[in-house]
């Protein structure tokens, strides 16, 4: 006999101008896995997951389980509660509309798909919250996979650890997720890196029914890493009052019905991290100035999604015209871009 189940998690962009690291929203693209596995079915290192792949980032992916991201993060949260591999007999076909290194939650979708599916196959029933601090052990910013995991537009804060939970969230990543080959005799990690309890915290904010995302993906890569190199490491106070002013106004300003887009424009504003990043992603200062709300009726914000390199307007109607008209100003610069409407949706799920 055996056992079937579906996990999809959706998009998620982060930041939303002003929150740097803080609030995320969940968006209508989707990873999603069908799993099926014997029942019951013993663990075994010999017998690893088959994975077929799907979608975006098809040929990039490893499909290798030792070295795919949601399988290995899967494996440790099953490694943390004593069981030592994957079960025999387990396949996984991953369906992604969700484009690598976009800005668009890429990774924290493969992470919090990975702690969903190592909850499901060890049958662990953790908590939401436990769940958050595996996954905060693997992608150490909370927005995208907390808005990934619990839906819609969420803020949230890592919680100050005492200095002996500290050290142990602080471990490399190589020794969360060690890419171990499943060789005769190697460690099988009797005893990885068991995150510290409550790491991450959120509240979901009130989000306007009438709110569409234009989503425009210029068609290239940058990965966060990279886009995270080039910020300072600290900041006048003229800058951080700016972009708070903004955000305190920002999580009430998108719940209002109806919205106001000379509110909201204004505090989608950031000085944290998008003046740094326009050096990686050519346009980005032209397409943020020169889309307005009174430019382009309809529009209510535009900022980089998460780390970038794709644009995130905020909007009630108007979505072609913001989109061609970014489109054009990145042909200006030599960036081809595509575009997607998105809704806010609902948080993961796991369906039989
Ligand atoms: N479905 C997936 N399965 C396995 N690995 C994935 C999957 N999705 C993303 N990844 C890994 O994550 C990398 C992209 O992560 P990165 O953090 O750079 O970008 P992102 O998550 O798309 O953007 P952002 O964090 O700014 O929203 C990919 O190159 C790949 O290695
Ligand atoms: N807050 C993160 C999101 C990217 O995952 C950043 O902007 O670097």
């Amino acid at each position: 006999m055996s056992r079937s189940f579906t996990i999809r998690v959706p998009a998620t962009s982060a930041n939303i101008g002003p929150g740097f690291d803080v609030v995320g929203l969940s968006l209508s693209l989707y990873l999603t896995l069908s799993v099926t596995v014997s029942s019951p079915s013993a663990p075994s290192a010999e017998e690893p997951p088959l994975i077929r792949y799907s979608g975006e980032g098809a040929d990039e992916v490893p499909l290798d389980a030792y070295k795919n991201l949601t399988t290995r993060v899967a494996l440790y949260v099953l490694r943390c509660h004593g069981v030592p591999a994957f079960p025999a007999n387990l396949t996984i076909h991953a369906a992604n509309e969700i484009p690598f290194g976009r800005g668009l939650g890429s990774s924290g979708a493969a992470v919090i798909a990975g702690v969903l599916l190592g909850n499901e196959l060890g049958a662990l029933r953790l908590s939401r919250a436990r769940m958050l601090d595996f996954a905060l052990m693997v992608e150490r910013h909370p927005d995208n996979v907390t808005a990934a995991l619990v839906g819609g537009f969420v803020g949230s804060y890592l919680r100050e650890l005492d200095p002996a939970a500290t050290e142990a969230a602080s471990v490399p990543l190589s020794e969360v997720l060690p890419e171990y080959p499943p060789d005769a005799g190697a460690d099988w990690g009797v005893h990885p890196p068991q995150p510290p309890l409550g790491i991450g915290h959120y509240v979901r904010f009130g989000w306007s029914e009438s709110i569409k995302a234009v989503a425009i993906i210029p068609r290239f890569e940058l990965s966060t890493a990279k886009a995270r190199e080039v910020l300072p490491s600290s900041y006048s106070r003229k800058d951080l009052v700016f972009n708070l002013q903004r955000l305190a106004v920002l999580t009430t300003a998108l719940a209002q019905n109806p919205p106001d887009p000379e509110l909201i424009y204004e505090a989608m504003k950031d000085r944290v991290h998008q003046p740094y990043r326009k050096t990686l992603i050519p346009g980005l200062p032209e397409v943020t100035s020169r889309i307005t709300p009174s430019s382009h009726p309809g529009l209510l914000g535009i900022c980089l999604s998460g780390a970038g390199p794709t644009i995130l307007a905020l909007a009630t109607s108007g979505f072609e015209a913001i989109a061609e008209d970014a489109r054009a100003i990145f042909r200006e610069k030599n960036v081809e871009v595509d575009w997607k409407l998105l809704t806010v949706v609902g948080g993961s799920t796991v369906e039989p």
